[in-house]
């Protein structure tokens, strides 16, 4: 019997950190081997130089919206996105034995877990300073150092039997049921095959800037019936002002209305990386409006053939 090689998976870490949490659900974790990344572009450096098949990072929460470092590094281009991951976070306040809540006041926590529990930081922890660190776990992790320098950590429960701390609060989090969206990421390849749940995602540069030039790109998904799941404008670095647009739509590649979608986006752009189309974690399954089909499509061209053959 031939053995089937284990996925090796990199992932935002250390260990503890929501995004292995994410990763545990794949269907394959419990075969592969998981090594944590100190930050984001080193996980999908390692990706990228081949010491892993894939990563797990986050991208997008429903409270504090995009990870930014994420999507500048997928904007980089050389990987592809070939599934997400939604996950419920909740957040607790993490501390060494013994430490009380009045004694709280050097909180370090990742900057998304600092927003989603601004508020109660606010009425509980007033005076306390809030410092940032690379997750949600390596703050954990340094909380549990002997000569730490912080008093407790925002992160999620799970990371208090990680490093030996306390839970002092649970479920601090200012909005409940907030959930994080997090992707895998290989090289690039064919996309895994269509599901009829779909997502694709491009990252789209413009080619002048001009008046309507957004309008121009959301356009070609407009007329095909095609609805984006995630518009954002990030900067390209050049210079001031000049920005491209991270798109999610519902769809996959195969699909004609989607294919035909990003050749028009290609018509109309400087320049449109494909980041991949993937399968929708939310599972919904989305029916084409009526004219964006895959046989409409096919019957339009059918004719236009027909036409040039002058039969009429
Ligand atoms: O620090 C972690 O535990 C992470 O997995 C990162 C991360 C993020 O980047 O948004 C993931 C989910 C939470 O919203 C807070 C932090």
């Amino acid at each position: 019997m031939v053995d089937t090689p284990r996925t090796r998976y990199a992932y935002l870490g250390p260990a503890g950190t929501f995004t292995e949490a994410a990763l545990r659900t794949l269907p394959d974790a419990e075969q592969a081997e998981l090594t944590p990344a100190d930050t984001v572009p080193a996980a999908l450096d390692a990706v990228r130089s081949g010491a892993a098949d894939a990563a797990v990072v986050p991208i997008e929460n429903s409270v504090e919206g995009a990870v930014p470092v994420t999507l500048d590094e997928l904007a980089n281009g050389h990987l592809m996105i070939t599934r997400e991951i939604l996950l419920r976070v909740s957040f607790a306040l993490l501390a060494r034995p013994d430490t009380q809540l009045e004694d709280c006041k050097r909180i370090v926590t990742h900057p998304h877990a600092a927003a989603q529990c601004r508020q109660w930081l606010a009425e509980r922890l007033p005076h306390a300073e809030v410092l940032l660190a690379s997750s949600t776990a390596a703050a954990a992790a340094a909380v549990a150092e002997e000569t730490s320098e912080f008093d407790a950590a925002i992160a999620p429960p799970v990371a208090a039997r990680h490093y030996g701390l306390d839970v002092l609060a649970s479920e601090i989090e200012d909005t409940p049921d907030a959930v994080t969206r997090f992707v895998v990421v290989s090289r690039p390849a064919p996309p895994p095959a269509p599901t009829g749940a779909d997502k694709t995602s491009v990252v789209a540069f413009i080619r002048d800037d001009h008046p309507g030039a957004l309008l121009e790109i959301l356009e070609e998904f407009a007329i095909r019936g095609i609805n984006l799941t995630r518009i954002e404008s990030r900067p390209t670095k050049e210079r001031l002002g000049k920005y491209c647009f991270s798109i999610d739509c519902e769809g996959h590649l195969t699909e004609a209305r989607v294919g035909e979608a990003l050749m028009g986006l290609r018509r109309v752009c400087a320049e449109v990386r494909f980041l991949g189309s993937y399968p929708r974690a939310d599972g919904v399954r989305v029916c084409p409006r009526p004219g964006t089909t895959d046989a409409d499509f096919a019957s339009a061209a059918a004719w236009l053939a027909a036409l040039k053959e002058g039969r009429v």
